[in-house]
């Protein structure tokens, strides 16, 4: 690759330099312009670009071909081609040494792989207040770091005329931490023991902890950090959403002291996320524990890096470049030669599949499994009631109005009555989700979305989950007048109140979005829920994961049966995994573990995936599934790309995408290599209409990997083509590549 050329650019001389050009610019985001100083490959730069100036990463020397940036904003015309006039670097930000060359490489990788543009990605990927900086304003930024962390910051990198500044010169070295008493450690459970030997044997080869819930997997991955820091590295751990886990972050600060981590995401504000991705860049902090988008922190002394929960769904990214930052960080560790660690009680089937050995799987990484709980804990019991039985017994109405079977709800007492805690499952936030006329028929539906109103009665505020229109809950039906309207189904908001109905005196809580909107108010709630003063907690799916509740010992789920028969394949997978972990919350305490339950009412309970599930038998599970997978010619024995696209009418959506796929076709009968490729046709996705606007999707499907990859980049350019045509109703489009929901 020509920016893997440590030669700088000479004075005087072009240089190419990344830009956020999005790919429909057609260069990659790859520009020319001219230098008077040497500049290393991966130096932040301001430059001129149309009218503004802005930041820029020097990308090596003018051969690896940039466009001209020239004029204000003129396109180049074939005679500029021929003898450009280049800009000028308005300046280097030469305070900070460059970005490495594995940077550059993942950043490159990531762009061609997810097909964006090399320059979109790599500057999307910075804190937007470091795009914004000039020298002097960097200078303040890190001299105020600098007395955060009592660091010297770097001087400017010498120059030498014409002199690369060769990498290992500007990687900071590792700072011995001050001398603190560290903290006691937990002795080891054999199980951790066991498989922190083996990973000390294993090197840099991907690795799959299959760990249950509650068998200290933490611990393993605190004590692998801790090795990692010991031989003078740095370490990424990167967990689903943080805020979830405040815990975890305060575990880690405490264990590490006088070492310096630093956290990122997207609830940080601009100034923090700036100073916390300085400190990263300048091998400063040792520790760098966040979401998804810490998969492209700058680290020059990586050394590890885990991820918690690699099973979990926010690692995709569902906007912009759709990375998954789960297989961002197996191929940046892989690149860099270093260990990764995925851990979770129920793996994505893409990894599990990636861990079984040959012939079961494809055995690219090795699997280390804690199939126990910590101090002799075991499992919740798992107890399923028959819907379709209560019904029988106690009639529609009872079932509507008290939502618990009575054994259900006599466990709960039970809890209650010895103080223990109960966690109480349901995927759906509101007070209904649909409105309903009694006398007309008329529902709430949203004049902008193919979906229902939800009904929260707190507001009294028919409110659209797809497109924020909210309005006041009508006192009579809008449709024929008649003041008869009612809730139908339930949310958070309904089971709150019949819980309270049900259990006089039980002091509930409850913790969804509608709860947890303003700032540390989730953290509070969470707190309360520790301190033992909510007794039974209503939540969605926020409070199922990582968790360390200790005094929970019952957990029920009520209505997770959709999920079976979900047109998306991934839905079991999902709901096995959700339901697994939300029993993980239950009897984290070995002392209360042996009475601890997870209670399900389905109207399937013969179904297998609940035969798996109470059996804790996850391998068994993930074998039927990737039976059927196989069968189907699904994820991981097949590849995916979804294309999605928007417009004002759902027939030129659609017509968008059939032109694709004739275009598509045509590419296939030039190249034999693609003719396994099925382009199916042009689909509504499940919600049609968002704020008046269709959409439609189309499903790509490949079963090589690199053949998906090449012919979606041959595609990709009569994309911009069609969306450019005169009179093109489309209003967006994006290739969505490894999709997870379909
Ligand atoms: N060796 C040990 N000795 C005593 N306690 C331990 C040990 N290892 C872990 N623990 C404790 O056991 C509990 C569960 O551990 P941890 O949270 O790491 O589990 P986990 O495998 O990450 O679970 P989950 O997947 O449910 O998040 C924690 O409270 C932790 O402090
Ligand atoms: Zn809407």
């Amino acid at each position: 690759m020509a920016f893997d050329d440590p030669t700088p650019p000479q004075i005087g001389h072009g240089v190419a330099v990344l830009v956020e050009l999005p790919k429909h610019a057609g260069l990659n985001g790859v520009l020319s312009y001219r230098t008077t100083q040497p500049l290393a490959a991966g130096q932040l730069l301001r430059v001129p670009l149309g009218r503004r100036v802005v930041c820029g990463i020097a990308w090596g020397d003018d051969a690896s071909g940039g466009a001209p940036q020239q004029g204000l904003g003129a396109a180049p015309t074939a005679s500029d081609m021929a003898a450009p006039v280049l800009r000028d670097v308005a300046e280097a930000l030469d305070a900070l040494p460059p970005l490495d060359a594995a940077w550059r490489d993942l950043v490159t990788f990531a762009a061609a792989y997810y097909q964006r543009s090399t320059g979109e990605l790599a500057l999307s990927v910075l804190p937007a207040d470091l795009r914004e900086l000039d020298g002097p304003a960097l200078q303040r930024r890190l001299r105020r770091l600098d007395k955060r962390l009592g660091r010297t910051p770097p001087s400017a990198p010498k120059k030498r005329r014409g002199k690369a500044v060769p990498e290992d010169e500007v990687t900071p070295d590792p700072v011995p931490p001050p001398d603190i008493e560290p903290p006691a450690l937990p002795d080891l459970s054999d199980e951790q023991q066991a498989v922190l030997d083996a990973l000390a044997a294993c090197g840099a080869e991907p690795v799959l902890l299959h760990g249950v819930t509650g068998s200290g997997k933490t611990e393993v991955y605190l004590r692998r950090v801790a090795a990692a820091l010991e031989a003078g590295r740095q370490a990424l751990l990167l967990v689903p959403e943080i805020n979830l886990t405040p815990q975890l972050e305060a575990r880690i600060r405490a264990r590490f002291p006088g070492r310096v981590t630093v956290a990122m995401h997207s609830g940080l504000g601009p100034a923090e996320r700036l100073q916390n991705w300085l400190a990263a860049h300048l091998g400063w902090a040792d520790i760098v524990l966040g979401t998804r988008m810490a998969v492209f922190a700058s680290m020059p002394r990586l050394g590890l890096i885990v991820v918690d929960e690699e099973h979990d769904p926010s690692y995709k990214q569902q906007e912009g470049a759709r990375y998954s930052a789960r297989d961002l960080a197996v191929w940046r560790a892989r690149h860099q030669g270093v260990a990764v660690i995925l851990g979770s009680a129920t793996p994505s089937l893409e990894t599990w599949h990636n861990a079984l050995p040959v012939p079961e799987g494809n055995g690219r990484y090795r699997r280390l499994a804690m199939p126990t709980r910590i101090g002799a804990g075991v499992l919740p019991q798992v107890r399923l009631i028959d819907l379709t039985r209560l019904k029988e017994q106690f009639g529609a109405k009872q079932l509507r109005d008290q939502p618990f079977a009575p054994p259900l709800l006599a466990a709960l007492r039970e809890r209650l009555d010895r103080g223990e805690q109960s966690l109480v499952l349901l995927n759906r936030r509101g007070y209904a989700p649909v409105l309903h006329c009694t006398a007309c028929g008329w529902k709430s539906d949203c004049p902008h979305c193919s979906a229902w109103r939800v009904f929260h009665k707190l507001d009294r505020t028919l409110r659209c989950h797809h497109c924020g229109h909210a309005e006041r809950v009508p006192r009579a039906c809008p449709s024929c007048g008649d003041p008869d309207i009612q809730p139908v189904g339930r949310g958070t908001e309904r089971l709150e109140e019949q819980l309270a109905a049900a259990l006089p005196g039980a002091r509930i809580g409850r913790i969804d979005a509608d709860t947890t909107r303003a700032k540390g108010s989730l953290e509070a709630q969470l707190a309360q829920v520790h301190d033992g003063d909510i007794d039974v907690l209503v939540g969605t799916q926020m409070v199922a994961k990582g968790h360390d509740f200790r005094r929970i010992t019952l957990v029920a789920s009520l209505q997770a049966d959709a999920a079976l028969f979900s047109s998306d394949f991934r839905a079991p997978e999902r709901l096995f995994a959700l339901l697994m972990q939300a029993g993980g919350r239950a009897g984290r305490d070995a002392a209360q573990a042996a009475r601890s339950e997870l209670w399900i009412q389905t109207w399937h309970p013969q179904h297998p995936l609940y035969a798996a599930l109470t059996a804790h038998d996850y391998p068994t599970f993930a074998a039927g599934q990737l039976l059927e997978r196989q069968q189907a010619g699904l994820p991981p024995f097949a590849h995916l790309a979804l294309l999605r696209c928007e417009a004002r009418t759902q027939e030129a959506a659609v017509a968008f995408l059939a032109e694709l796929a004739r275009r598509a076709a045509e590419l296939q009968t030039q190249q034999p290599a693609w003719a396994a490729i099925l382009v199916y046709p042009p689909v509504p996705p499940s919600v049609q209409r968002v704020a008046n606007v269709e959409r439609a999707q189309m499903l790509v499907e490949s079963p090589s990997r690199p053949a998906l990859q090449r012919f979606l980049a041959a595609w990709l350019p009569s994309f911009q083509d069609e969306a450019r045509q005169p009179g093109t109703r489309v209003l967006r489009w994006a290739v969505d590549v490894d999709p997870l929901a379909i």
